[in-house]
């Protein structure tokens, strides 16, 4: 997990001469947050893969592992592995031709970087409440499910990006007055939406409730007093606490970046 916080801006703008956004390619809010909706069902399903298992103390012990030049714990180990390219000298080579993305996002997203707090969060915060406390033997498992949750987390947390490119294409004139001052306090504002807000986390508790519930599926229907394997409401505060102010600080940071 890198450990690059934002990037320091320095005091004159700094340029991007080559690179432009280009601007033709339609991006709208609407498709952002359907995006953002589909990658709440990988979030929880994340989520409650990890909490099968037991909070497994030794697979956060720094002092663990000595592997060549790696110190450190199990799950930084295999974090720091899963950063890597897979393995693509064991593959045949690719037999489709590579995709041409459009570039929608100002090259100053490169910069912006949340990983270092989004991975605190996760272990200073949710993941006491998410795991059983206890040893289960499954520390492998555990630090594979946690670096996939870290994954899942930081993806959606750092599309923050592309919503704040949706919203800047949409409202240009307001959001130029205010990077132009570099005013942070009018940005938050101008992105925030609390209705929106409350129907995320009304609906991430409802998926909660759907998914997480202990029993078969044809055993739910109408449970008299289900059983959580996630309790739905640590998901929703999850959203309000976390995911959502963090996703807003990477909208706000592009945003100020936008016009160098
Ligand atoms: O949907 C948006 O407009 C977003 O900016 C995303 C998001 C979120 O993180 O879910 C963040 C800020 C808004 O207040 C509402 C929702």
């Amino acid at each position: 997990m890198s450990t690059i916080l934002f990037k320091p801006r320095s005091s004159s703008r700094t340029r991007y001469a080559k690179e432009r956004v280009d601007s033709s390619q339609t991006l709208t809010l609407d498709a952002i947050r359907k995006s953002l909706m589909l990658q709440e069902d990988s979030i929880i399903f994340n989520l409650l893969l990890r909490a099968q298992y037991a909070y497994n103390a030794n697979t956060y012990n720094d002092g663990a592992l000595c592997i060549g030049s790696f110190h450190g714990s199990l799950v930084k180990f295999i974090a720091k592995r899963n950063r890597k390219a897979p393995c693509s000298e064991n593959l045949p080579p690719s037999m489709l031709l590579p995709s041409q993305h459009p570039k929608v996002l100002h090259p100053c997203a490169d910069s912006i970087n949340i990983n270092e707090m989004v991975w605190n969060m996760y272990f200073t915060d949710l993941l006491p409440k998410l795991a059983k406390a206890g040893d289960d033997d499954n520390c492998g498992s555990a630090a594979v499910c946690d670096t996939v949750c870290l994954q899942a987390l930081s993806r959606r947390i750092h599309y923050g990006k592309f919503v704040a490119e949706a919203k800047f294409q949409e409202s240009t004139a307001e959001y130029e007055a205010a990077i132009k001052v570099q005013d942070r306090a009018r940005l938050m504002e101008l992105l925030t939406y609390e209705t929106v807000e409350a129907a995320v986390k009304k609906r991430v508790e409802m998926k909660t409730r759907k998914y997480g519930q202990e029993g078969s599926i044809t055993q739910q229907e109408g449970a008299a007093d289900p059983i959580y394997k996630v309790e739905p409401h640590l998901v929703a505060q999850l959203y309000e606490d976390w995911i959502m102010p963090l996703t807003k600080e990477v909208e706000v940071e592009y945003l100020l970046r936008r016009l160098d």
